[in-house]
C-alpha cells in the first residue's frame, strides 16, 4: 500500500491507498518537533482502528511539504517503519507530468504543483485551483496542464489572527458566514469583514485571471475552509476536499511509470 503525506503549514494530512483505491485519511497538526516514533505511534493506532494492520502493509510513500523542516522526520518515519525511501515533490528525483513555467530559479510550493496535477487530470487545462490553507493560493493551469503561476493571499484564519494580535480591543473570532454584511457588534463586524472580504477577493482575482488569460476557465476549490465559501455562491465549479491527496497518488504513479 501507498502512504501519501501532504504537510501544510497548519495541518499534515496522511492517506493510505491500495493501488488506486482510497482506504483512509487522517490529519495531525504540523509540528516540526514531532519525531518519526511519535508519528508511527499515532498512525499505527489509527490504521489498526481501520483494520489496516499496524503499518506492515505500507511499502511506498510520497510526501509534499510546504514546511521544509518537517520533511526530515517524515523521511525517517518512512525509512524506519515502512522500509521505504519516500518520493518528495519538488526534489529532482520526483518528476512531474508537465514542468511548471515560472521565472527561472524560483520555487513553487509543492502543494500547488500537486493541486495542478490533480486538477488537470480531473478537469483538463485552463483551470484555476483555489486552496484555502494557511495561505489562500490560486494556481493557474495552462491548456497543457502546466502550472504557469498564480496568486498568494493571506489565509482566512491568518487574517483573523492578525486583527486580534494588532488591535488591543479586537477579540479572537472564528470564521463563519454572517447573515448580512452590517455587523451590529464587534464579533459580527470582524466576521463580516473577513467573510465578505474573502468572497470579494476570490471573485475579483478569478475575474482578473480570466481577463488576463482572455478565455473561460473553470475554478476548483480545496482546503479546510473551501466549503464555507461555497455556501450559496457561484464562485467555484466544484469543491474537492481530496484534491491534494489525489494529486500525490497521481505523481507517485507517474514516477513509477504507471502513467498519470
Ligand atoms: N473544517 C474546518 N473548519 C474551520 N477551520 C478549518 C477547517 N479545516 C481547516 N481549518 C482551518 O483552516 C486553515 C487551513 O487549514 P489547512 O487546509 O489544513 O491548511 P494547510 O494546508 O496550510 O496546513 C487552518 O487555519 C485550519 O485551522
Ligand atoms: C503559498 C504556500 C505558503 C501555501 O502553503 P499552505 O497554505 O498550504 O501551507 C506554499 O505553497 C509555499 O510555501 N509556496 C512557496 C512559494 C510559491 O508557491 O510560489
Ligand atoms: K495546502
Amino acid at each position: 500500500m501507498l502512504l501519501c503525506i501532504d504537510c501544510g503549514n497548519t495541518n499534515t494530512v496522511f492517506s493510505v491507498w491500495d493501488g488506486s483505491t482510497f482506504r483512509a485519511t487522517w490529519r495531525i497538526a504540523t509540528d516540526h518537533r514531532r519525531t518519526a516514533d511519535e508519528y508511527f505511534v499515532w498512525l499505527s493506532t489509527l490504521m489498526a482502528l481501520k483494520g489496516l494492520g499496524v503499518g506492515g502493509q505500507i511499502r511506498e510513500a510520497i510526501i509534499s511539504s510546504t514546511a521544509p523542516r518537517v520533511v526530515f522526520n517524515l523521511r525517517v518515519l518512512c525509512n524506519r517503519y515502512f522500509d521505504c525511501r519516500p518520493l518528495v515533490v519538488g526534489k529532482p528525483d520526483c518528476g512531474l507530468p508537465v514542468a511548471p513555467r515560472v521565472d527561472e530559479g524560483t520555487t513553487v510550493g509543492p502543494d500547488r504543483l500537486v493541486n495542478t496535477v490533480a486538477g488537470f487530470e480531473r478537469h483538463g487545462g485552463d483551470l484555476i485551483v483555489v486552496d484555502f490553507g494557511t495561505a489562500t493560493t490560486f494556481d493557474v493551469v495552462d491548456t497543457d496542464g502546466a502550472y504557469i503561476g498564480g496568486v498568494i493571499a493571506p489565509g482566512v484564519n491568518l487574517s483573523l489572527e492578525a486583527l486580534h494580535m494588532a488591535a488591543a480591543a479586537l477579540p479572537h473570532v472564528d470564521v463563519t458566514k454572517p447573515q448580512g454584511v452590517i455587523g451590529t457588534n464587534t464579533v459580527a463586524c470582524i466576521q463580516s469583514g473577513v467573510y465578505w472580504g474573502y468572497i470579494g477577493l476570490v471573485e475579483g482575482i478569478v475575474r482578473q485571471i480570466r481577463m488576463e488569460r482572455d478565455r473561460p476557465m473553470k475554478v476548483i476549490a480545496t482546503g479546510g475552509l473551501a466549503p464555507l465559501f461555497d455556501l450559496g455562491f457561484d464562485l467555484f465549479d466544484k469543491v474537492e476536499d481530496d484534491l491534494t491527496m489525489h494529486g500525490l497518488r497521481l505523481i507517485f504513479d507517474y514516477n513509477k511509470g504507471l502513467g498519470a
